[in-house]
């Protein structure tokens, strides 16, 4: 269950990417909280800036990437002018990361005893050696690995195996937040569900918080309390997991939710989206969905909407058709 608290705030968060010739605004000043103990998830078509958004939050945004401006507080300390040494223990013990290749960054040569503990000790020298391996034993068991195991190389285990030891890793120093992006995109759809039916598991057990995205829309409705979709760099609606497809406030969301197939009930065809999301060197003016939606009026191409929050359907949503 999530609380009210707030965990992360994310507040105006612009990215770019600089060419030799051009900027690319990946994303452009986004607004939103992730609350303590909540799944949040981030949807949207590919390209629209997901990845962007999560290296940024864990400051791992890498040249030709850039964090141009807005805040991101973690429990109130802004994150982006943390230090070096502030920096590093952020990224471990308060957030953490699991990526779709995550498990191929296990090094082949070196047994995953050696390469949890070396995180754990890292972080924790206080515990030594043999604390170091008790704790990797429980994380082994926590995620439903025989710790019997746990001296054997990464090519012994089954993709899906090498997944739970990624998350072993990522959750060994009981971080508050953990990103996932696309963590179990490689894996066939029932180890796909089994290895997010454990973190959800884990989740309300331990109480982390998780930034989840990933492609599945079922699969994210399934885990997440509130999803944010975004359109080529902004968010345009921010709404609680239950209700965003059933009622959702902006089109595109509407048209993503009906690209998308049902989980039950007959079957229906899809209408997809037509046309493509702008190139972020010839953006269009105003709303910058108004080109392929199909309900945009002529102020929709003149003035950009603001993210609005909307009491009535607990969701915020950026267009001009909701004033
Ligand atoms: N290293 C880079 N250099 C230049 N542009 C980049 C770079 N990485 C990403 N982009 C651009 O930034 C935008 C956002 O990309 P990002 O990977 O964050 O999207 P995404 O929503 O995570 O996509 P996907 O679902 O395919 O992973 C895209 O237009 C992409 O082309």
């Amino acid at each position: 269950m999530s609380s009210d608290r707030v965990l992360l705030e994310v507040r105006n968060l612009t990215v770019d990417y600089v060419g030799d010739t051009s900027i690319a605004r990946a994303v452009n000043g986004i607004d939103f909280d992730i609350r303590e103990g909540e799944a949040f998830g981030l949807a949207g078509e590919s390209g629209c800036g997901k990845s962007t958004v999560a290296f940024a939050l864990a400051r791992l945004t890498r040249l030709p990437g850039l964090v141009s401006g807005g805040s991101v507080r973690f429990q109130g300390e802004e994150v982006l002018s943390f230090e070096k040494a502030r920096l590093k223990a952020y990224r471990w013990r308060e957030v953490s990361f699991v990526f779709q290749s995550a498990m191929n960054a296990l090094n082949p040569v070196i047994p995953v005893s050696e390469q949890i503990m070396d995180v754990i000790e890292t972080h924790n020298p206080e515990l030594g050696e043999k604390g170091a391996r008790a704790r990797a034993v429980e994380m082994f068991e926590l995620v439903g690995i025989p710790p019997q195991r746990l001296d054997d190389f990464p090519h012994q285990f089954s993709g899906g195996m090498r997944q739970r030891i990624c998350i072993a890793i990522a959750l060994a120093l009981n971080p508050r937040l953990i990103i996932m992006d696309e963590p179990t995109t490689a894996l066939d759809v029932v180890v796909q569900r089994d290895i997010i039916e454990q973190i959800v598991e884990l989740k309300s057990r331990l109480g982390f918080s998780v930034l989840f995205i990933t492609h599945d829309l079922g699969l994210m409705i399934e885990f997440c309390d509130r999803i944010g979709v975004m359109y080529s760099g902004e968010l345009v609606e921010v709404a609680p997991a239950s209700s965003i497809l059933t009622n959702p406030q902006h089109p595109y969301t509407r048209a993503l939710g009906s690209s998308f197939p049902p989980l039950s009930g007959p079957r229906q065809r899809l209408e997809g989206i037509a046309g493509s999301p702008p190139d972020l060197r010839a953006l269009p003016q105003g709303c910058r969905f108004s080109p392929r939606c199909p309900h945009a009026m002529a102020l929709c191409s003149q003035t950009a909407p603001e993210l609005r929050f909307y009491p009535e359907h607990e969701s915020e949503a950026a267009c001009h058709l909701l004033n």
